[in-house]
């Protein structure tokens, strides 16, 4: 039969089965594979203290990744350690604290590279020219998408969109480190939403393997911008739009969607809906920018674009307050913006 590589899971699931030669995703050479299987165990046992005194002298110096026999028997000694610390487990109330806790983001970043080696079999068939292309997932936007988690407070009330959500990684990062109540991603391109179904069914088991908990998520196939798919992003809380390459068609219709969203709501995107300075007068009453705060967000220490500038993110925030206090403005002229040519003090 086959030579296959086990690894028994640390939440007592299904073990998963790698068959030897690895046939990793990509990065064709075989030992990226064996590379995975070394990582999952060294995470594993970053997640589990008590198999560092389960596993004996630290397996994890001495494998040889080009060898087959070396590979067997790191998976055989990781898996009497897992079966100990399991079967201790089983007498006492442990297993409910220590499972079904978010991942790590080390953990995560890890749990998405491995999802994507499998579900994505072929990545040329993905074009590659899309900023943060799938590809490097984890070298950049996974990093930039961990910055936003930290600078925009989420709560288990938020609903949050990726619209033209790719293979998906997005949201399955945001389901699996935020308390979000549901994520959606859109994705209209038959590829991308092809290797998006499998993305969803390996990471699916990726977690329970590793016992981990996300929030309900769903990878969805069509255009957002078809009525069908309105009321989704009008109850979004937090849209996600990676638009810097789009024209203006789309980013008209984008704002004709979101002028429908919630006060409070939140878009991050890489090209701002509105002018930085923009302000009400009696000329742009019809602008989104009456309706929202934009801000730029500190660009990610150390990420460029191509141009080798640092590359920025737009947070804009739905007010509608600040379209009433212009109105509040015209009929009480005593709030007339004063001599100075300064406002009252405080932003629109
Ligand atoms: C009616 C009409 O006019 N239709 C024309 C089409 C209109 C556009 N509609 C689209 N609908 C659905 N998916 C469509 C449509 N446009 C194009 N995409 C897809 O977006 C994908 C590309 N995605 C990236 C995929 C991975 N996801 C991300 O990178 N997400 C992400 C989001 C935000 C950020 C921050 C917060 C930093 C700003 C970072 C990353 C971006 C660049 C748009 C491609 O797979 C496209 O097929």
């Amino acid at each position: 039969m086959a030579l296959d590589l086990r690894l028994h899971s640390p939440a007592g699931a299904e073990p998963v089965v790698y068959t030897w030669p690895l046939t990793s995703g990509h990065g064709s050479d075989k030992h990226d594979g064996a590379l995975e299987i070394v990582e999952t165990i060294r995470w594993v046992c970053d997640d589990l203290p008590e198999m560092k005194a389960a596993l004996e002298n630290n397996i994890l110096c001495d494998y040889d990744t080009h060898s087959y026999d070396s590979m067997r028997a790191l998976c055989d000694r990781f898996n009497r350690a897992i079966d100990s610390v399991v079967a201790l487990e089983k007498g006492t109330s442990l297993p409910a604290q220590r499972l079904n806790k978010y991942p790590s983001r080390g953990l995560l970043k890890h749990i998405l590279q491995q999802t994507y080696n499998q579900a994505v079999s072929d990545p040329d068939k993905l074009n590659q020219y899309e900023p943060f292309s799938p590809e490097v997932y984890g070298e950049t936007s996974y990093e930039l998408v961990c910055q936003m988690i930290d600078q925009i407070d989420i709560t288990a009330d938020d609903v949050f969109v990726d619209l033209g959500s790719g293979v998906g990684q997005v949201v399955l990062q945001m389901a699996a480190a935020t308390p979000c109540r549901v994520c959606l991603g859109v994705e209209k391109a038959e590829v991308p939403s092809k290797y998006a179904e499998s993305m969803d069914g390996h990471f699916r088991m990726w977690m329970r393997w590793y016992g981990k908990k996300f929030g309900e998520y769903k990878l969805i196939k069509g255009d957002f911008l078809l009525d069908e798919h309105r009321e989704k992003i009008n109850a979004a809380t937090i849209v996600f739009v990676n638009n810097f390459a789009f024209g203006p068609h789309v980013d008209h219709q984008l704002k004709e969607r979101f002028a429908d969203l919630k006060d409070g709501a939140k878009i991050v995107s890489s090209k701002s809906f509105c002018p930085l300075n923009f302000r009400i007068t009696d000329r742009n009453l019809s602008d989104i920018g009456t309706i929202m705060h934009v801000s730029e967000m500190s660009p990610l220490k150390g990420s460029v674009s191509w141009t080798g500038k640092p590359v920025s993110y737009y947070l804009h925030i739905i007010d509608r307050t600040k379209l009433e206090r212009y109105f509040q403005r015209l009929k009480n002229p005593k709030l007339k913006v004063s001599k100075r040519g300064t406002h009252n003090g405080c932003e629109e």
